[in-house]
């Protein structure tokens, strides 16, 4: 009988796509038939069914920055949302279940719990969100990014977080036009998408060979082009994107990145041995982005501008730098691999094939 794994959560790219990345592995190196559980609102309803698994919806309301009125909703709504859980338990019948945090993610890990299911926790942030935190310590195990979470778990282990297998085969880049690469989350940034139109026209000047790429967000793109043309920037060396398909692709083409330190994406350029300017989003619960931030700088792997910290001329004066020397950015980049867990899915996978008693 193969292997079954419910993989829970999900919202942002910071949640499915680590997801993916374990479902990926558990698909291909153990042959599990894998499902997920999410909500209507979170990227999931876009990124699974491309990645062609299947994906159950339930409704789970918003805890966070909303009404006390909309929260009180929430948790009154949260019974219904576990027995739907325990009702999509008792079809599937998965042998483990996987909690990646995010509106999903709690019910179907309470569910598992009710149920006698064995449930892993996975927790790329250092400090875990209010899903994690509520099943924290019921779960039989889960995967960490930092030493420092494995405290809020049960058998807690660092394994660091899965990203696409196709980041660590990326060399670095020596040929071709010079390219920064901009982007914010899954959502894009809007520091970043007004600084750029104040500094892009100078770099442009500044480097003739230069090419701009810069992911604003899906709902950003009219607001950056009006940025963009106040600023009196316009050249066929700017590229201007709502969001990036091909992330793979995006990064490997560029010479350095200037990007927001969610845990993915830092685990991405690591795996990839890219150098980055990092600008941590000051408000992320418990400043989490800029410890993110903090492991690639110390490293020697990027540098760091808060957003306290960030005007044109600061900007201007880190990219210029880094796009003058060749050297300086490959040196980040190896410092930026060495930091890479090169089998976080592997280890992950694993972790659930011991919970299923197949290891
Ligand atoms: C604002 C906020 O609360 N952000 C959180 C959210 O971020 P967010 O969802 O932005 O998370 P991450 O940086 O972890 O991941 C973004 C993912 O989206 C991908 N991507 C991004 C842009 C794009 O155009 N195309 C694309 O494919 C990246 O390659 C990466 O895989 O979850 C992360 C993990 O819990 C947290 O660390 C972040 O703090």
């Amino acid at each position: 009988m193969p292997l079954r794994v419910l993989i829970a959560g999900g919202g942002t790219g910071g949640h499915v796509i680590p997801a993916l990345a374990i479902a990926r592995e558990l698909r291909d190196s153990a042959g599990a038939e894998v499902r997920f559980v999410g909500t209507a609102r979170g990227l999931e309803t876009k990124l699974v069914p491309e990645a062609g698994f299947r994906l159950e919806l339930i409704h789970v309301g918003q805890l966070k920055g909303v009404s006390l009125m909309t929260r009180l909703r929430t948790l009154g709504d949260l019974p219904l949302g576990i027995l739907r859980c325990m009702g999509l338990l008792r079809e599937f019948k998965p042998q483990v279940v996987v909690g990646v945090g995010g509106y999903a993610s709690g019910p179907a890990m309470m569910a598992a719990i009710l149920l006698g299911i064995p449930t892993l926790a996975f927790e790329p942030n250092a400090v875990p969100g209010l899903a994690n935190r509520l099943v924290g310590k019921r779960v039989r195990a889960a995967a960490v990014n930092f030493q420092q979470t494995t405290r809020y778990f049960r058998n807690a282990v660092v394994t660091g977080i899965p990203v696409r297998k196709e980041f660590f085969a990326l060399r670095p880049k020596t040929s071709g036009p010079l390219r920064l690469l901009v982007f914010g989350g899954s959502q894009g940034a809007r520091v970043l998408n007004e600084i750029l139109p104040k500094v892009a026209g100078g770099l442009l000047t500044r480097f003739p060979e230069l090419e701009i790429v810069h992911q604003v967000g899906g709902r950003n793109v009219e607001s950056s082009a009006a940025a963009y043309a106040a600023s009196a920037v316009s050249s066929d060396r700017l590229l201007v994107l709502p969001y990036l398909d091909a992330m793979v692709d995006a990064i490997d083409a560029a010479d350095l990145v200037v990007c927001r330190s969610g845990a993915s994406t830092v685990a991405e350029l690591a795996a990839a041995g890219k150098p980055s300017v990092l600008v941590p989003f000051a408000a992320a619960a418990d400043d989490h982005q800029r410890k993110n931030a903090d492991v690639l700088v110390a490293a020697g792997a990027a540098s760091m501008i808060t957003e306290a910290q960030l005007t044109p001329e600061r900007l201007i004066a880190e990219v210029s730098a880094l796009l003058e020397d060749e050297a300086m950015r490959l040196a980040m980049g190896e410092a930026a691999r060495r930091l890479a867990h090169t089998d976080a899915a592997g280890e992950i996978a694993r972790m659930c094939l011991r919970l299923a008693g197949r290891a």
